[in-house]
């Protein structure tokens, strides 16, 4: 995340605007957002260099990429906090260069550490940030659905780096955002408060149709959680598609191994059941040691971002 992004979102969340309530629906909203030929240079490097992509209402579409791939940068310029050198872009059917504030009722960003008001507690931090939106959630069911509500009283100095995350998420969405930017989120998680944080995200684009722009680096974060993945590098997109088949994944070659009276033994295949069935016969019904590996979208991942790149 960029210096200047947190300060203008700290700016954004903490100074009053003077709100008025704007009816969502009235944006032209067929896309939750639209991306064509964009382009960004700092001096005379390309950061973004010509990418296109759409985002349908209620997914979660995930932008992976090496670093320095120009993932941040184009986010930022998504929500509003870079001007873009080339290229189209709507989000909720507005161009963020050209939106009006209340543009901003309807995108929810969730910064590291933006909720860092120390000395508030929880509930006080929450209801803090939901004064600056017209159609806030309640403040007590927002930290009940990340999981914080026996953190309610607690000073947010106190909390763990993942409650701090949950409490991040809960000042992103405290606003009811139709679009969320989550900008690598688990960052430092344990496994578990991964598992429970992708949970939370499921939900809010399963029961509150939230549309979600995911940074990651983690690629079991992406198939856990993205509908569709594209993959950024060198400021272009090299891949878009179902986690499960990107890159020719689906249909790519198994690998199979046994054991074999000690040996272990492997092949490929790309239709690995009658292998498997005429293997396990002529071992007399079990094969030991088997094992049936499809490429991991860590494989397509790295071949796509290889160092030719
Ligand atoms: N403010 C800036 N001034 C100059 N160059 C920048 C600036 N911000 C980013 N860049 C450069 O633009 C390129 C893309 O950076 P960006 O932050 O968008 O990548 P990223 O994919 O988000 O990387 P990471 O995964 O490390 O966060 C990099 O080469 C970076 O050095």
């Amino acid at each position: 995340m960029s210096i200047d992004r947190w300060t203008t979102e700290f700016s954004r969340v903490v100074v009053p605007y003077g709100l008025r309530r704007q009816d969502p629906g009235s944006m032209t909203e067929s896309l939750a957002a639209r991306v064509r030929g964009l382009r960004k240079c700092y001096g005379n490097n390309p950061a973004v260099d010509g990418i296109d992509f759409d985002i349908v209402p209620g997914e979660i579409f995930a932008l992976l990429g090496p670093n320095g791939a120009g993932k941040t940068t184009t986010v930022e310029i998504l929500e509003g906090y870079r001007r873009r050198d080339e290229g189209e872009v709507s989000v909720l059917g507005v161009d963020p260069q050209q939106a009006p504030r209340s543009w901003r009722y309807g995108i929810g960003i969730v910064l590291q550490d933006v909720a860092d008001l120390s000395e508030l507690t929880v509930g006080e931090t929450v209801r803090h940030f939901a004064r600056y939106y017209p159609d806030a959630g309640d403040p007590d069911q927002v930290i009940d659905s990340v999981g914080l509500s026996e953190k309610t009283r607690a000073r947010v100095r106190t909390l763990s780096g993942g409650q701090r995350r949950r409490l991040d998420v809960a000042v992103g969405v405290i606003g009811n955002p139709k679009l969320l930017f989550l900008d690598e989120p688990t960052t430092g998680f344990d496994p578990r408060a991964r598992r429970q944080f992708w949970s939370l995200i499921r939900s809010l684009a399963a029961e509150h149709g939230t549309t979600v722009l995911l940074t990651t680096h983690y690629l079991d974060e992406a198939e856990a959680l993205a509908n569709r993945v594209a993959v950024v590098a060198a400021g272009k997109i090299v891949a878009e598609g179902d986690p499960a088949t990107l890159g020719g994944r689906a249909g790519a070659e198994v690998t199979v191994s046994w054991d074999d009276d000690g040996v272990r033994r492997t092949e490929h295949t790309s239709d690995p059941g009658p292998l498997v069935a005429d293997l396990t016969s002529r071992h007399g019904g079990t094969l030991p040691g088997l094992t049936v590996t499809r490429q991991s979208l860590e494989d397509v991942y790295l071949a796509l971002t290889g160092s030719d790149r």
